[in-house]
């Protein structure tokens, strides 16, 4: 039987807007192509902090036009973002597959993630969207209402709550794609926020982090491998410091410690630790793999890229 595998888009798979995006995927095609050639089953998620503040801001403009139309709220901005995104990818990866003579079906799948309506995370956002501002272009978005906070040398942004996912409300759907031998990229921007009220599901003002909901969806799809591909080759000890260690593994155990000496940024580094130990603790077996995208073929080979496991 085929090696399932899961894998989280970051940034630099899709670019900030849509003309980076479209060469972004072009480039990030390859890398599935290349893990789909090696026999691997592959169910894609991505990032959208840039897009769905984009999409935000837009649907913004429109009520702020003609005062009529309601308010789009962030959930369906989140919906949004999976379509724009997905309809890139799923072409891009589509075409890449072709050209290499594989047939294969690529499909988008619109996924809602339950979260917890007590979830402490909504009182406290922490979730970077948008693009990057000013100090000036901050203190007017605060002076409206919204949340922003400084990342460390890159900027101001405004942040969302991020709630953690509880459920893959259309998993047994990305089981069933899967199992029939297509490419699902499913889950993006972490899934569609949603509380359960018995039958119904109401979107909520969220933006679940895509590593978080990335490891709840491998460990429902039984992989055998989460990826989480990324800006950096490797996860270091010490990052930017003189005695700054790129790792190529790290046990649980030692993760846990890292993470209590604060080794890893808060945002970035910190939640895709957290997910991958949290999928390599699932399942005697199970291990993440974090690296660049370009190096996502040799890094499931074993020859770069951090390896997480029990
Ligand atoms: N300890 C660390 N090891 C490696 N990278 C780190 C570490 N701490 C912070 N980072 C930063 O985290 C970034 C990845 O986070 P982020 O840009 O939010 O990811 P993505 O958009 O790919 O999901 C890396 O490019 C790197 O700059
Ligand atoms: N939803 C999410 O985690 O997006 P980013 O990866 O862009 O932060």
């Amino acid at each position: 039987m085929a090696k399932r595998i899961v894998i989280a888009l970051g940034g630099n798979a899709l670019g900030n807007n849509l003309a980076e995006q479209m060469i972004a995927v072009k480039h990030t095609a390859k890398a599935i192509a290349d893990l789909v050639e090696e026999g691997y089953e592959i169910i894609l998620s991505h990032g959208n902090g840039p897009q769905v503040g984009m999409i935000n801001l837009a649907m913004g403009e429109v009520h702020k036009s003609n005062p009529d139309t309601c308010v789009i709220p962030m959930s369906v901005c989140v919906a949004m973002s999976q379509g724009y995104i997905g309809y890139d990818l799923q072409n891009a990866v589509r075409e890449e597959l072709l050209n290499r003579g594989i047939q294969k079906s690529v499909v988008t799948l619109i996924t809602q993630v339950e979260v917890d309506e007590k979830d402490p995370a909504f009182l406290h956002p922490t979730k970077p969207i948008g693009r990057f501002m000013t100090k000036e272009e901050a203190d007017l978005l605060v002076k409206k209402g919204y949340s922003v906070m400084e990342d460390v040398g890159r900027g101001y942004r405004r942040v969302i709550a991020s709630p953690k996912p509880i459920r893959i409300v259309e998993i047994e759907t990305v089981k069933a794609l899967a199992d029939a031998g297509q490419v699902v990229i499913a889950s993006g921007g972490g899934g569609i926020p949603v509380v359960a009220h018995g039958n119904h599901l109401s979107g909520v003002g969220a933006v679940i982090d895509k590593d978080f909901a990335s490891c709840e969806m491998a460990k429902a799809v039984h992989a055998d491998c989460l990826i989480i591909l990324t800006a950096v080759e490797k996860v270091a000890v010490n990052f930017g410091k003189s005695n700054e260690k790129w790792l190529d593994t790290l046990s649980v155990a030692e993760a846990e410690k890292y993470i209590a000496e604060n080794q890893f940024a808060p945002g970035s580094m910190l939640p895709k630790v957290e997910a991958a130990t949290n999928f390599a603790r699932s399942k005697e077996g199970r291990y993440t793999l974090i690296t660049l995208l370009e190096k996502a073929k040799a890094g499931i080979r074993g020859e770069t890229g951090t390896r997480i496991k029990l």
